[in-house]
């Protein structure tokens, strides 16, 4: 255990007061958790103020349920352990993960930033399997943790003898990729896609561009960077990099395994970049083959659900924006049997929204048999609690059923009424 989670070291780092002393300073804490649901006894508890709740609230508990102590903002939040007042919770939070990454770098653990506006998650996961399969020892982002409370927490849960992190760091607003680059300073980093992503902020995809190339300056000296050769010429205008930086743009997917088993060539594009940073960590490619041919999609994105009676559902409802939508229905296009699209609206394209929901409706209506389509901005069917048989009274046996939409639109709620017509086998 290191002494970075020692009460004397929070207190340095974070410049707080302590209101309730602790009784030895050098004793340490075990890491930290901003949540009482999940906390473990030993860890810090942080409290953060969220759109629900205000976690100042649950201080006592934490404390009574073995919190080595509170890191609060509110000086009336005590309990039985100790307190530590700063002015900001969440920014004491950034600070604590700014100085674990310096100890991170001094046990030579290597932090790999996954950015991009589509195919963090996917990238991300696939880094930590092929990274684990290939016998190194890291950690990586909880679900999609990527924000300004998502990185550091990502950062402070991981142990000092790990090989690697895979950290998503992901933005919907101008300056976010370098305030969380800041905190993070990436050993390498993966820059996925820059597509039209959250335009409601980043008006264009210069702006988005702009956005990702902000994490280039704080890959650290020597480091590496890998992207798609087009997303490289998007970011060219920005390029601005440390010391000895490589940066590889990769145009192609022929190292990829025939054989690996996510959909579409924006997954085999994903693989590709795993596999370009696999050679910079220098792993065995044969080991990073068979990796890869075992891999799995997260929850959501387009993952192939393999129904009755030869129907298959590819459930990508996680989120949706012109160019994921565009990947998805390149797949449906692919498909055996009858085609079914339903889409759902794309949300945050602020005024871009209205043309590209217009022009997916139409790129959407050559390839589907069917096409569904759900919410205002497609003016399409409002959701009800009927939509569900609805649709799956449209499925046929050996039909493919593309769900797709933001994540406000939760069309994953059409899944079980699919399912309980066509059960699996
Ligand atoms: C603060 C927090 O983590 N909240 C999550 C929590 O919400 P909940 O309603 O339970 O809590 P509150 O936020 O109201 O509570 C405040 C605190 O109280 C604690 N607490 C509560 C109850 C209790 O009994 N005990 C407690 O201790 C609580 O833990 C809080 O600390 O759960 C929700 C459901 O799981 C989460 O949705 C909610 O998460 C918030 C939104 C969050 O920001 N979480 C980050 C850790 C994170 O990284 N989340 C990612 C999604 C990030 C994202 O959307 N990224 C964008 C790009 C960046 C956008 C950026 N500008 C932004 O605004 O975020 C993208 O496009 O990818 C994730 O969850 O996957
Ligand atoms: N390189 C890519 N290009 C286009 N679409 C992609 C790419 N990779 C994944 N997708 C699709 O984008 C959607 C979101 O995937 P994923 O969750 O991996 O991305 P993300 O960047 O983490 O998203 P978010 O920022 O919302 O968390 C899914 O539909 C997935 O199939
Ligand atoms: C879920 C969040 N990370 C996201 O991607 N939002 C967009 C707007 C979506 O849900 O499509």
């Amino acid at each position: 255990m290191s002494a970075f989670w020692s009460y004397e070291n929070l207190e340095r780092v974070t410049g707080g007061e302590w209101t309730i002393e602790p009784t030895d300073y050098t004793a340490q804490a075990t890491g930290l958790s901003h949540d009482t649901r999940t906390l473990q006894p030993g860890q810090v508890y942080l409290a953060v103020k969220g759109e629900n709740h205000d976690g100042h609230r649950f201080v006592g508990s934490a404390l009574e349920n073995g919190a080595a102590c509170a890191i609060v903002s509110d000086e009336a939040a005590v309990g039985p352990g100790p307190v530590l007042l700063v002015d900001d919770t969440v920014a004491a939070l950034q600070e604590l993960a700014s100085a674990y990454r310096d100890e991170l770098a001094k046990h030579d653990c290597k932090v790999i930033a996954v950015c991009g506006s589509n195919g963090k998650t996917t990238t991300r996961q696939l880094i930590h399997h092929v990274l684990t399969r290939c016998g190194l020892h890291g950690t990586q982002s909880p679900k999609s943790f990527n924000n300004h409370l998502g990185v550091p927490l990502t950062l402070l849960a991981a142990q000092l003898d790990h090989d690697f992190i895979a950290c998503e760091i992901g933005t919907n607003h101008p300056g976010e990729i370098a305030s969380l680059g800041d905190i993070a300073w990436p050993d390498a980093t993966v820059i996925t896609s820059i597509g039209s992503e959250h335009l409601e902020f980043f008006k264009d995809i210069q702006g988005v561009a702009k956005e990702e190339a902000a994490i280039l300056p704080f890959v650290r000296p020597h480091g590496y960077v890998t992207l798609p050769a087009e997303a490289a010429e998007l970011i060219a205008p920005y390029y601005n990099v440390q010391e000895g930086v490589i940066m590889l743009p990769v145009r192609h997917d022929r190292d990829v395994p025939e054989d690996f088993p996510l959909l579409g060539e924006h997954n085999r594009m994903n693989a590709a970049l795993v596999v370009a940073l696999c050679r910079w960590l220098e792993l065995s490619g044969d080991a990073v083959n068979d990796a890869l041919r075992c891999a799995e999609p997260p929850a959501g994105r387009l993952r192939q659900i393999e129904l009755g009676q030869g129907v298959t559902v590819l459930d990508d409802s996680y989120n949706a924006n012109p160019d994921s939508m565009r990947a998805a229905l390149e797949v449906l296009a692919e498909s055996d049997g009858r085609k079914i699209a339903v889409l759902g609206d794309m949300l945050e394209l602020g005024v871009a929204g209205e043309a590209a929901h217009r022009e997916i409706s139409a790129e959407a209506g050559v390839i589907a048999d069917h096409l569904v389509l759900v919410g205002e901005l497609f003016r399409g069917e409002v959701w009800s609690d009927g939509l569900p048989t609805k649709i799956a009274d449209l499925v046929q046996p050996g039909d493919t059923l593309l769900l797709k939409g933001s994540r406000g639109m939760a069309l994953e709620r059409i899944i079980p009424a699919v399912e309980a017509k066509y059960p699996k086998v």
